[in-house]
């Protein structure tokens, strides 16, 4: 298998190293502007267009965020080239949604969304068929887990003293509003009730160090409470370690003959 990144951030270098490690490349950067190096300078190949990958690539991963799910996705499944990306919240706009699906059906390249920073995925997509009536997410972070995002606006991130909530709403809007750290939220409406009808709440928390991530769900299954308490990766403390390593996972998941 021939597997292309994009992103070489905190979650890129992460899975660039440990593609490394399983001797699976990665085979091609795209990247958004190429560093001007000369033919053979560079032991992996850097290209800034879909149209300039290799035709051999099987797999593109997607590490880099909304901006270049926006820019590469449909292209790259329209190539019929299989995309794996943790840019879950850029789903809320349902134009991309739309073209992302045409494009995969047009070209056969498939989007497999990873699980990211998250889990119960499964059971909530379960619980969809028998009908959900209430899924509520929350995110409590660090303040410096929330740098760059509104809450800088909402609330004194630097000096606050106690938890406080910034965000309380939809998922469409918490995905759309914080797209560096609402992907999780996107991911539970996406599984569950939609991004309309699944509720979020975004919490700075002085008094934790962990990325913690709460999902409390009810329907005609039963209810139940799943909560993470994720590492943060060390090079950016916005996302934790745990989307990084379900990206790998779900590259792993492509070619196992039975699969979870
Ligand atoms: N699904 C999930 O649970 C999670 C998803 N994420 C998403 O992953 C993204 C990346 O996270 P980190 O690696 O921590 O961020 P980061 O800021 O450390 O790295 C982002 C990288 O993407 C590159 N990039 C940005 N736009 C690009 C484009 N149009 N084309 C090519 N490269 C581009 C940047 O140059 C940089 O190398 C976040 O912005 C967020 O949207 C992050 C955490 C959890
Ligand atoms: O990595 C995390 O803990 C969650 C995150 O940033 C996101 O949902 O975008």
């Amino acid at each position: 298998m021939k597997i292309g990144m994009i992103g070489e951030g905190a979650i890129g270098q992460y899975v660039t190293e440990k593609l490394g490690s399983q001797g699976l490349g990665p085979h091609v950067m795209l990247v958004r502007r190429t560093r001007g190096e000369a033919p053979g300078d560079e032991p992996v190949l850097r290209v800034t267009k879909v149209s300039d990958l290799p035709d051999d690539i099987d797999l593109m991963v997607d590490c880099a965020g909304h901006a270049a799910l926006v820019e590469h996705g449909a292209a790259i499944l329209r190539r019929g080239i299989d995309l794996v990306s943790v840019s879950v919240g850029a789903l809320s706009d349902p134009e991309l949604e739309r073209d992302l699906a045409a494009a995969a059906r047009a070209g056969g390249g498939q989007l497999h969304l990873a699980s990211g920073a998250i889990g119960a995925l499964d059971c909530l997509q379960a619980a969809r068929v028998g009908g959900l009536t209430d899924v509520t997410y929350t995110g409590r972070k660090p303040p410096e887990g929330w740098l760059g995002s509104p809450a800088e606006d909402r609330i004194d991130l630097t000096n606050l003293r106690s938890a406080e909530m910034h965000f309380d709403g939809t998922a469409r809007q918490a995905a759309r509003d914080y797209p560096k750290n609402a992907n999780v939220a996107a991911a539970v409406a996406i599984a569950g009730m939609g991004f309309d009808l699944t509720k979020v709440r975004l919490i700075a928390d002085p008094d934790v160090t962990a990325n913690i991530h709460e999902i409390q769900a009810s329907g005609s299954f039963g209810s139940f409470t799943f909560r993470i308490e994720g590492k943060p990766l060390p090079e950016n403390p916005r996302s934790s370690a745990l989307a990084a390593m379900s990206v790998i996972a779900a590259i792993e998941r492509r070619h196992a003959a039975i699969i979870t």
